[in-house]
């Protein structure tokens, strides 16, 4: 099987084998030209020469379209996963017509009728989505750390800073370490005051700033880079062993 996960920033994949075991998995930058960066994965994709492609995207029909023209080229069956209000291992709040499908495939791949679950999607947006006992309750979408630091970039004349690293939530006595410390402080602050409001809730991270969120966290969380690609396994039941 191949596992496409196309997100905002980077396209991930996973390539399985028929017991669902990962033999192997990447992910790249696709510069919103993700049919490209298919382009030049194809040769790899066909020596595995996987028996279906399973494919979550949130890059809208246009870019969707695109990548649909390169996977035909495989003569590989291929489905892109739409959320689905019915499915019956987890009912949602949510307006199914407009949740994310990465973020119900995140849950997808968490959800358990005997827990309360907190899945925090750190991706170009952050996520985070309360499910209680398999019922999605809903969540929360807000910028991540390079999103908000060209929001300050581009919204104020003085702050100009483009690098820096997002390491410590302590005050800052400089502007550099003013934006990156606050910035941080943005996204921790709402992941602990939220995980305070669900004491029994288990958090659960998944996405490329997940580690780096993570460690500042006032509880502990359980990271899961492979959450989406469970939850796609999942949906075309294929149980990842
Ligand atoms: N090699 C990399 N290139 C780009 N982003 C990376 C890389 N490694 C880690 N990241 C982090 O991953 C984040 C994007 O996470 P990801 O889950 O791929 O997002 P999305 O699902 O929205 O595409 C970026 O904000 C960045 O901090
Ligand atoms: C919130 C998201 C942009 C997150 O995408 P990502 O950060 O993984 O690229 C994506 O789940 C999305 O486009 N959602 C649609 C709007 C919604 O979920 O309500
Ligand atoms: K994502």
């Amino acid at each position: 099987m191949l596992w496409l996960d196309l997100g905002n920033t980077r396209l991930k994949y996973w390539l399985t084998d028929d017991i669902g075991q990962i033999i192997s998995h990447d992910a790249t930058q696709h510069l919103q030209a993700p049919a490209e960066l298919l382009m030049g994965l194809t040769d790899r994709f066909e020596r595995y020469a996987p028996d279906f492609i399973g494919i979550s995207s949130v890059l809208g029909d246009e870019l969707n379209a695109k990548v649909s023209k390169t996977l035909s080229r495989l003569n590989i069956p291929f489905e892109f996963v739409h959320v689905d209000a019915e499915y019956p291992l987890m009912r949602s709040a949510y307006d199914a017509n407009q949740l994310g499908c990465d973020r119900w495939l995140q849950m997808l791949g968490a959800v358990d009728k005997t827990k309360r679950q907190c899945v925090i999607g750190c991706g170009t947006a952050v996520t985070i989505d309360l499910i209680d006992h398999a019922t999605h309750l809903g969540g929360y979408i807000f910028p991540n750390i390079y999103l908000q630091r060209e929001s300050l970039f581009s919204g104020t004349k003085q702050i100009t800073i483009s690098n820096g690293t997002f390491d410590s939530i302590t005050q800052g006595t400089t502007t550099q370490d003013a934006v990156h410390r606050g910035i941080l402080l943005s996204i921790v602050g709402a992941v602990n005051e939220i995980s305070n409001r669900h004491p029994n809730f288990e958090l659960i991270m998944t996405g490329g700033d997940a580690q780096m969120i993570a460690q500042h966290v006032n509880r502990s969380v359980r990271i899961r880079d492979d959450l989406l690609l469970n939850g796609l396994a999942r949906y075309f039941d294929h149980s990842k062993k």
